[in-house]
């Protein structure tokens, strides 16, 4: 029996009178491929930064790794291996591909700072930025400047810096936003080609990346938790129906699936 690496209990985040999030418990499993979907307004967002550490929630506990994190900092989840996704604006566009990851890995491996830093002196740290650059697919681009790459390779290197920091769990916000079908279908790969030891909490839009990737789903609507367990328990789940044909007037199939029984 998997234990749960995350562990949400009764956790809230009210602005005001407005509960954004309310009252949320659910657990992540250690090593699971795990969504967290809803409506528009739902508040994924606001519980993924309050997983994240960027907000505080108002009430309630989050778990780490067996550890009360829910006083701690952004940078302390992460050095405790609760990292999200770098953002675009982290990239450094007028560097390498290697020198971005290869600073995200001194970094991580708190190496004294350097007026002008040059990994590229160190063998080492080289040998393992190409390391993280293989398994996000960007070897062959490591000479490119950063500001070249696509979107969906710039979201790959995100990936590959994540990697660098050695983490535990994975928060992804919404990946595939903005890319392209073939974008979005290598960068799902690249998911599901982390190490099985990296958990995964992604919140997603796309319903149809996230019953292809989850083994167990979250869903919220009006920052209430309404329905946690397998992607087909959840897609069989009257609550979820009725909250998402609340929002598309039931003009819109439920849940696309790929060829399932369900649409
Ligand atoms: N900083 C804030 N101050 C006040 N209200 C906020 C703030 N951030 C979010 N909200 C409100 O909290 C609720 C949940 O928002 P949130 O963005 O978390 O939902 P979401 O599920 O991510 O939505 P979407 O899918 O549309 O991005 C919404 O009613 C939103 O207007």
């Amino acid at each position: 029996m998997s234990e749960a690496l995350l562990k949400l209990e009764g956790v809230s985040l009210h602005y005001g009178s407005l509960k954004a999030v309310d009252d949320v418990s659910f657990e992540v499993e250690r090593g699971a491929r795990h969504a967290l979907i809803g409506p528009n307004g739902a508040g994924k967002s606001t519980l993924f930064s309050v997983i994240g550490g960027a907000r505080k929630a108002t009430a309630g506990t989050i778990t780490f790794n067996g550890q009360d994190i829910t006083a701690e900092s952004e940078s302390t989840r992460a050095r405790a291996g609760l990292v999200r996704t770098f953002q675009h604006s982290s990239l450094f566009l007028n560097m390498s591909v290697l020198d971005n990851v290869a600073l995200a890995v001194e970094g991580f491996e708190g190496r004294p700072w350097r007026f002008f830093p040059s990994p590229r002196a160190d063998r080492k740290i080289r040998e393992r930025t190409m390391e993280h650059l293989t398994n996000v697919g960007l070897a062959d681009r490591a000479g490119e400047l950063c500001g070249n790459l696509s979107h969906g390779e710039r979201r790959q290197l995100e990936v590959g810096m994540v990697l660098a920091c050695n983490p535990t769990m994975v928060l992804f916000d919404e990946p595939a936003a903005g890319m392209s079908a073939a974008e979005t279908h290598r960068f799902m790969d690249l998911i599901e080609s982390l190490p099985a030891d990296v958990t995964v909490l992604i919140v997603e839009h796309d319903l149809d990346l996230v019953f292809r990737l989850a083994q167990s789903v979250s869903v919220l609507a009006a920052g209430r938790l309404i329905a946690h367990g397998s992607p087909a328990e959840v897609r069989e789940d009257e609550a979820v129906k009725v909250a998402y044909l609340g929002e598309s007037e039931g003009a819109e199939p439920l849940f696309y699936s790929g060829g399932s029984d369900v649409a």
